[in-house]
């Protein structure tokens, strides 16, 4: 079974649009779980122009499904996940001032530095996943930093769907069977959508997690937030 978890940056940039709490990204997040929503997944980012570090200490005690902390691990990063101790923690190697996630680490160059955050993370009993390209050269020396899962970022995959979507999944298959034989958990996320999730469902169907914020919650817009989680939901069956 994969698991569908609805990325909520983008109900906290709508409310930050006024300076309100309309809407209630709380709220929002616990009705996300109501319709089906698995996981809920947050990205703060040091400019907080989306989720607040705030906001990540209000969702966690009231969250029933799993809390997915994405960012880069640097110290504020890391207080706040020491706080929070989430379900699973998702280091994305983004400089600060990144419009949006655009790569995933170079677990070589890193590896040490990764070592010590996911040994660091693990001692709270946080999961840990790396954000990580689908590179056959960067799983093994993932694996080595002793990481539970890694996430595959999606983007490369969901802007050459429409082009070629057997090719432009193949990389993926490759790196999802050596995840598997090296004993990874495998995520994946990143302009996912109602197009190209059923395609990679089907392609890697032991996918254990997928995050997904942009397309959903602007198909929520047409859709309705309920409709449109059961969509997501029913595109990762089977
Ligand atoms: C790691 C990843 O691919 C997603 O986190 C993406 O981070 C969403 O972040 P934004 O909502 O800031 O674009
Ligand atoms: N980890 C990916 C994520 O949380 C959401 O990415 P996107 O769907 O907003 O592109």
């Amino acid at each position: 079974m994969t698991k569908l978890s609805v990325n909520i940056n983008k109900i906290a940039t709508l409310r930050n649009a006024r300076g309100g709490n309309n809407p209630d990204v709380v709220k929002v997040a616990l009705d996300c779980e109501r319709f089906g929503a698995e996981g809920i997944t947050v990205h703060p980012r040091p400019d907080e122009r989306h989720i607040r570090y705030q906001d990540v200490l209000d969702l966690a005690p009231v969250l029933s499904t799993e809390f997915n902390i994405e960012g880069y691990p640097d110290k504020r990063y890391m207080e706040l996940v020491r706080m929070v101790k989430p379900a699973q923690a998702t280091l994305v190697p983004d400089p600060p001032n990144a419009i949006t996630s655009n790569s995933g680490w170079d677990t070589i160059t890193h590896q040490e530095m990764l070592k010590d955050i996911v040994a660091e993370l693990k001692e709270i009993g946080t999961r840990v996943s790396i954000f990580i390209n689908p590179e056959a050269k960067y799983f093994e020396p993932a694996k080595t930093t002793g990481t539970d899962r890694v996430e595959l970022y999606t983007e490369p995959y969901a802007s050459h769907y429409h082009l070629n979507r057997e090719k432009a999944v193949k990389p993926y298959v490759e790196v999802a069977q050596i995840a598997k034989e090296l004993g990874l958990g495998l995520n994946a996320g990143h302009d996912l959508d109602l197009h190209n999730l059923k395609f990679l469902k089907q392609s890697i169907p032991f996918l254990d997690e997928v995050s997904i914020g942009h397309a959903l919650i602007c198909d929520a817009l047409y859709y309705g937030l309920e409709n449109t989680i059961q969509m997501y939901r029913r595109q990762l069956e089977g």
